[in-house]
């Protein structure tokens, strides 16, 4: 498939989405957000692929849904395209999502990244909900994602004042998972990547849907449902490689089945 606004290749198991509108700071317009989703449904069919990275430039991740394109919607037309709600694809991901941010995170940026598994930030990463200065709020699930990372201090004070923070704030609130050099940055994403693929498909899938289930649900039916994804997990082959790999002293060779 030809894309506009974002480059999308596989690298060994990794599948490695860049959004690509240099001239935008990568604003997220409908085209990209359509491109992107259409590359996530592609990675998430093939068998090949069993992580997916997703980055932007050194300069931005992405500054935030298209400002210019979205200006002139009225009421009505937002409501009855249900504008924004395709953007939730990445969220309903099953493979693992890393997000790679260099440079600006910002709004739907950063609502995009805090749909990702998790955040690995370069130095110079800005992470911001700057919605409050346009004169709208979050609407691609900030408002619920940011103060599930860092709480409702944190998250109150971003989202009404849109003050930005950087990438050592974002590490010390549990925004982001790691911080690396601006260089290092994609490098290290696809490592991550590539030691998850080295995995079992089955049990990754199964670890993100119980750690997700923890946003959804009380303690004691998020344990339940772990208790029965680790069940069965015990009916797959990976299972059976992975301990007795460990038992003779090797290293497991998953067949994800
Ligand atoms: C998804 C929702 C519902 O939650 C809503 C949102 O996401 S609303 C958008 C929230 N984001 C913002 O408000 C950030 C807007 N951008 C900026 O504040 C700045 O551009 C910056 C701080 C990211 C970078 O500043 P600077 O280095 O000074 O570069 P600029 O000259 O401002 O930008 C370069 C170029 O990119 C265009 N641009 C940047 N962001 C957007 C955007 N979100 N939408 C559309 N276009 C954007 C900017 O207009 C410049 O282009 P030209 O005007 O020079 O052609």
């Amino acid at each position: 498939m030809a894309y506009e606004c974002i480059t999308a290749e596989t690298r060994g198991t990794t599948g490695l989405i860049r959004l690509d509108r240099p001239k935008a700071m990568n604003a997220l317009n409908a085209r990209l957000i359509s491109e992107l989703n259409g590359a996530v449904d592609g990675f998430e069919e093939d068998p090949h692929v069993r992580c997916i990275v997703i980055t932007g430039s050194e300069k931005a991740f992405a500054a935030g849904a298209d400002i210019k394109e979205m200006q002139g919607k009225t009421f009505v037309q937002a409501y009855r395209e249900d504008f924004i709600a395709e953007w939730e694809r990445l969220s309903r991901a099953r493979k693992p999502v890393i997000a790679a941010v260099a440079g600006y995170a910002l709004g739907g940026g950063c609502e995009l990244a805090m749909m990702c598994d998790f955040i690995i930030a370069a130095e110079n990463a800005k992470f911001g909900q700057p919605e409050i200065t346009l004169g709208i709020i979050p609407g691609a699930g900030g408002t619920q994602r940011l103060i599930r990372a860092i709480g409702k201090a944190k998250a109150m004070d971003m989202i009404l004042t849109g003050r930005v923070m950087d990438a050592r704030e974002a590490e010390r609130s549990g925004l982001v998972s790691r911080v690396v050099p601006v260089g290092e940055l994609v490098d290290t994403a696809l490592e991550a990547a590539e030691r998850i693929g080295d995995l079992s498909m089955p049990a990754l899938m199964m670890a993100k849907e119980a750690v997700n289930s923890a946003h959804e649900t009380t303690l004691s039916e998020g344990c339940r449902l772990e208790r029965r994804l680790f069940h069965s997990l015990f009916a797959t082959e990976d299972q059976k490689e992975g301990m007795k790999a460990f038992a003779e002293k090797r290293t497991p060779q998953f067949r994800h089945r």
